[in-house]
C-alpha cells in the first residue's frame, strides 16, 4: 500500500512533520509520504471533519498521525498549535506551509477586503506559523526545516493578482529567512507547483484548465505524488546544503510567457 517513491521506508523515523492543509490533496500526499517514509505526521486546517478522516485513513496504514484543527489567519490559534506540539509531542522537525488558494477574478473586480484575504491566508499565514515554528526550535535548539508551497508565477498570473503578489512575496520571505535562520540550523524553501490535479481544481473553468495544460511541454496536469516526492528530497539528508529555494514542479510551465485568461 502507500504512495510509490524513490525513498527509503525509514528515511524519516524519528522526525515530526506539521502540514498545514495536510488533510486533502497535495497535503495530505505530503502527510502520507512522510508518515510513510517513518516520519510522525501532524495536520492542520479549519475542518475538524476532513482531518479526522485522512488521520484515520492514514493510521490504517500505521502511519503515525494526529491532527490540530486551526485557522493559519489567526494568530493566536497559530500559537496554540505550536503549544500543543510541544506540550504533546515534544516539538517537531519540519513545518510544511501547504495551506492556501484564492479565488479567481480579473484584477478590476476585485475588492480591497478580497486582495487582503488572499494576501491573508497566503502571505500573512504562512509568516505566523513559520514564525511561531522558528521560535520554538530555537528556544530547545534544535534544527529543522521548512517548506513553502507556493504558485507556479514567474511570468504573472492574469485572474489571480493577489495571489500572485501573496506568493512572490513568500519566496522573497523564503530568501530571507533562509538567510537569518540559517545559523540556528533551519533551512528554507519553496516548491510552486505548476497545474496539480487536486480537488482544489474545481473551482476554476474546466475549458481555460484544458488550454494552460495543452501548452505545456509536458501537456498533463502533475500529480500530487510528484509534488510529495520533491518535498521528501527537500527535507532528506539530500537537501541538506539546500536553502533559500523555489523548486518548480510544474511540467515547465515557468518556461512559459502569462496567457490572459480573464
Ligand atoms: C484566471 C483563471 C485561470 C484558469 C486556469 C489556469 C490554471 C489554474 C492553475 C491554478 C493553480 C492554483 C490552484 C490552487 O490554488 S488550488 C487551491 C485550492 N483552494 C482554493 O483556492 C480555495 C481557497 N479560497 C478560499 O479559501 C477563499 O476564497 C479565500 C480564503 C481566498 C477567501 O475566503 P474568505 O472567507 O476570507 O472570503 P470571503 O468570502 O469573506 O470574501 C472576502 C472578500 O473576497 C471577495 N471575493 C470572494 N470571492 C470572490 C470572487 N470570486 N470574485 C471577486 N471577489 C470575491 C468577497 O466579496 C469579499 O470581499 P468584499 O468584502 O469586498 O465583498
Ligand atoms: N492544485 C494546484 O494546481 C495547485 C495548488 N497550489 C497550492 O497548493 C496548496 C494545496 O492546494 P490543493 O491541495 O490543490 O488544494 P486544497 O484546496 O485541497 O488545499 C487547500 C488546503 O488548505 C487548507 N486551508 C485553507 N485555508 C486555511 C486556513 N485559513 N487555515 C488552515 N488551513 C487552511 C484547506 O483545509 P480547510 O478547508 O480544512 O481549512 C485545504 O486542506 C495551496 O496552497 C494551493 O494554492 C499551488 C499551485 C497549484
Amino acid at each position: 500500500m502507500g504512495q510509490e517513491t524513490i525513498f527509503a521506508p525509514q528515511l524519516f523515523k524519528g522526525k515530526t512533520a506539521l502540514i498545514t492543509g495536510g488533510g486533502t490533496g497535495i497535503g495530505l500526499a505530503i502527510s502520507q509520504l512522510l508518515g510513510q517514509l517513518g516520519a510522525h505526521v501532524i495536520l492542520v486546517s479549519r475542518t475538524a471533519e476532513t482531518l479526522e478522516k485522512a488521520v484515520t485513513d492514514l493510521r490504517s496504514e500505521n502511519i503515525q498521525a494526529d491532527f490540530i484543527p486551526a485557522n493559519i489567519r489567526k494568530e493566536q490559534e497559530v500559537e496554540e498549535v505550536f503549544e500543543k506540539v510541544s506540550e504533546r509531542w515534544g516539538g517537531c522537525d519540519f513545518l510544511i506551509n501547504n495551506a492556501g488558494g484564492q479565488f479567481a477574478a480579473p484584477a478590476l473586480d476585485i475588492s480591497a477586503n478580497g486582495f487582503r484575504a488572499v494576501v491573508d491566508l497566503n502571505l500573512q499565514g504562512t509568516w505566523q506559523m513559520s514564525s511561531a515554528f522558528a521560535r520554538m526550535l530555537i528556544e530547545n535548539g534544535r534544527a529543522g526545516r521548512i517548506i513553502n508551497i507556493v504558485l507556479c508565477l514567474k511570468s504573472g498570473m492574469p485572474g489571480m493578482v493577489h495571489a500572485a503578489a501573496a506568493r512572490a512575496g513568500v519566496v522573497n520571505m523564503t530568501k530571507t529567512l533562509a538567510y537569518e535562520w540559517g545559523s540556528h540550523g533551519i533551512n528554507v524553501n519553496a516548491i510552486a507547483p505548476g497545474t496539480i490535479e487536486t480537488s482544489g481544481l474545481q473551482q476554476y473553468d474546466s475549458n481555460q484548465l484544458e488550454q494552460s495544460i495543452n501548452r505545456l511541454p509536458i501537456s498533463r496536469m502533475g500529480k500530487p505524488e510528484e509534488v510529495a516526492e520533491a518535498a521528501a528530497y527537500l527535507l532528506s539528508p539530500a537537501g541538506s546544503y539546500i536553502t533559500g529555494t523555489t523548486l518548480e514542479i510544474d511540467g515547465g510551465e515557468h518556461l512559459m510567457g502569462a496567457t490572459n485568461q480573464v
